[in-house]
């Protein structure tokens, strides 16, 4: 897969092919990241890449023509056709669903902007869907692009070893995760749930589904609804909410 991102910050943009999953999946050839800087696409002597807003009002618009030519070159450094995508306020609101979308294209070439937003004709000429990835405040688009490459990157066959997809494996059932615990046993008097001392792999895989069941239950019924619960699941979520009935 490659992706190419269009921002003022490559050297940020950069940080997720240096570590991690990312990293790896960049090294082992199966993520192709490139940055493209608006300002190496401007003709004037002061590299402008940004100008007032028509209408008044206070900050600076990112300008069309630089933003067009940066996502020009990205579009032809590569035979596949891309996808365009704007990270914005405006956009969708980004799920595992979305991610699995996005995973899914060849090509993507991701816009982050900064200021007060890009020109909307810049949207209109170049780009093919918008993406949020949350509703707070950022001063820029760059850290919702890494969220994008993280999380396509994380789906890439041969991206995660057999340690990491099993994580994944238990992450994709929509469900939260239940608590997780290692060395030492006590710390400050906590102890870890006997259940899981005990070795019994049957009783062990219960308690963690119970959990997940339940703590999902308890901080993101919305994710429950999305499920369909099997009866045996349907059993643990209420043998749980009889345990912690407020
Ligand atoms: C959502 C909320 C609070 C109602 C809101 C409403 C109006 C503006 C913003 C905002 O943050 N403007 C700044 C700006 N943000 C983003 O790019 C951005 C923010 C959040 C999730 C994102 N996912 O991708 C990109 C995202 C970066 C500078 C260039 C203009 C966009 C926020």
């Amino acid at each position: 897969m490659r992706i190419d991102v269009v921002t003022l910050f490559p050297d940020l943009v950069n940080c997720v092919a240096g570590c991690g999953i990312t990293g790896r999946a960049v090294e082992r050839g199966l993520l192709a990241l490139h940055c493209w800087n608006p300002r190496d696409y401007t003709e004037d002597r002061h590299r402008t890449v940004d100008d007032r807003p028509y209408g008044g009002g206070p900050g600076m618009v990112m300008k069309v023509e630089p933003l067009r030519r940066a996502v020009h070159d990205a579009r032809g450094a590569a035979q596949v056709p891309a996808t365009v995508v704007n990270l914005s306020p405006q956009g969708r609101r980004l799920d595992q669903a979305g991610v699995r979308h996005l995973a899914s294209r060849p090509r993507l070439i991701l816009i982050a902007g900064r200021y007060e937003g890009i020109d909307e004709r810049l949207v209109e000429l170049e780009v093919d869907e918008e993406w949020s990835i949350g509703d707070y405040i950022l001063s820029g688009g760059e850290l919702a692009a890494m969220v994008v490459i993280d999380a396509c990157a994380r789906l890439l066959p041969g991206a995660l070893g057999d340690e990491d997809s099993a994580e994944q494996d238990s992450f994709t059932d929509g469900l939260l995760d239940c608590p997780h615990y290692t060395r030492p046993e006590v710390i400050e008097g906590l102890a870890v749930p006997q259940v899981l001392l005990g070795g019994h792999h049957g009783e062990i895989e219960r308690w963690r589904r119970k959990q997940a069941l339940g703590r999902t239950w308890e901080r993101r019924p919305d994710l429950l609804e999305k499920l369909e619960l099997s009866e045996a699941d349907e059993r643990l979520l209420e043998e749980y909410r009889r345990e912690h009935a407020p």
